[in-house]
């Protein structure tokens, strides 16, 4: 037994919507939160900061493990991530630090390093733990395990709002096929890849809102005494 506080693990490829529906269940049950995609975003800026090799897996390891990251509510009650004193909310989500860290993501160094450090979140009165590798190798003692997805062009069209909403300039093709690219590196790789875990209940959110996934979620938490 890993962890001993409850953890739902919520895994899924880029732009399923896993954020989203993390940080809404981690608000009504007032859970902690674990934002994995952001720790390897972190070390992949980092690594671009320090012009560090990605060749020196040891180091990487090392830098992965002591990385100086904090998340802190910002006044506006929303979360602030600051690396090595510099707030990066918004730096580490750039499409290119997305596939950086997913390049990183790859390196076994990489994953170990970072390990401890994600088990470390799981603390009472329970854990959101948002990834790729939650309920299949951080926390494979989870009480509930979801695997969200939707079609890489509606992931694609999500994140491409997304992007001009914040006013970027994006094209759609560009970001499905980036989201492709991306979702093969991380179901191919070697270690840890992104696969449903075997007991997961897999959700397919390309015609489903937000908050019929959230609701779906939250049924599996009454079903299973745990609110
Ligand atoms: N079911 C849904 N229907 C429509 N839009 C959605 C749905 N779920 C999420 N979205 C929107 O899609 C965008 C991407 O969602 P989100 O960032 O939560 O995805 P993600 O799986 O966490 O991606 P990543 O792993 O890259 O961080 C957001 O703008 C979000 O509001
Ligand atoms: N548990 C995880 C989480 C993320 N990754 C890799 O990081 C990349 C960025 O993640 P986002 O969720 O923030 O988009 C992602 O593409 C993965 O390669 C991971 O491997 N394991």
């Amino acid at each position: 037994m890993i962890n001993q506080s409850p953890v739902i693990t919520i895994d899924g490829p880029s732009g399923a919507g896993k954020g989203t529906v993390s940080q809404i269940l981690a608000d009504k049950l007032g859970w902690h939160l674990l934002d994995s995609g952001a720790l390897y975003r972190l070390l992949a800026l980092a690594v671009s900061h320090h012009d560090m090799s990605t060749d020196d897996h040891d180091t990487l390891k090392i830098l992965a493990e002591h990385l100086d990251i904090q998340f802190l509510q910002g006044d506006d009650g929303k979360l602030d991530i600051i690396l090595e004193g510099e707030i990066v909310t918004q730096a580490i989500r750039t499409e290119a630090v997305g596939n950086q860290a997913s390049i990183l993501a790859a390196l076994p160094a990489v994953r170990e390093g970072l390990l401890l450090r994600q088990r470390a979140f799981a603390q009472d009165p329970g854990l959101i733990a948002d990834g790729r590798d939650m309920g299949t190798v951080v926390f494979p003692d989870a009480t509930i395990k979801i695997f969200l997805t939707a079609s890489a062009e509606e992931r694609g069209r999500r994140r491409y709002l997304q992007l001009q909403a914040k006013g970027e300039d994006v094209n759609l093709q560009d970001l499905v096929a980036s989201i492709k690219e991306r979702d093969e590196r991380d179901a191919n790789r070697a270690i840890a890849p992104l696969v449903p875990a075997i007991e997961a209940i897999v959700i397919d959110s390309t015609s489903t809102t937000v908050e019929q996934v959230v609701e779906i979620i939250l049924a599996e938490v009454v079903k299973k005494g745990m609110a």
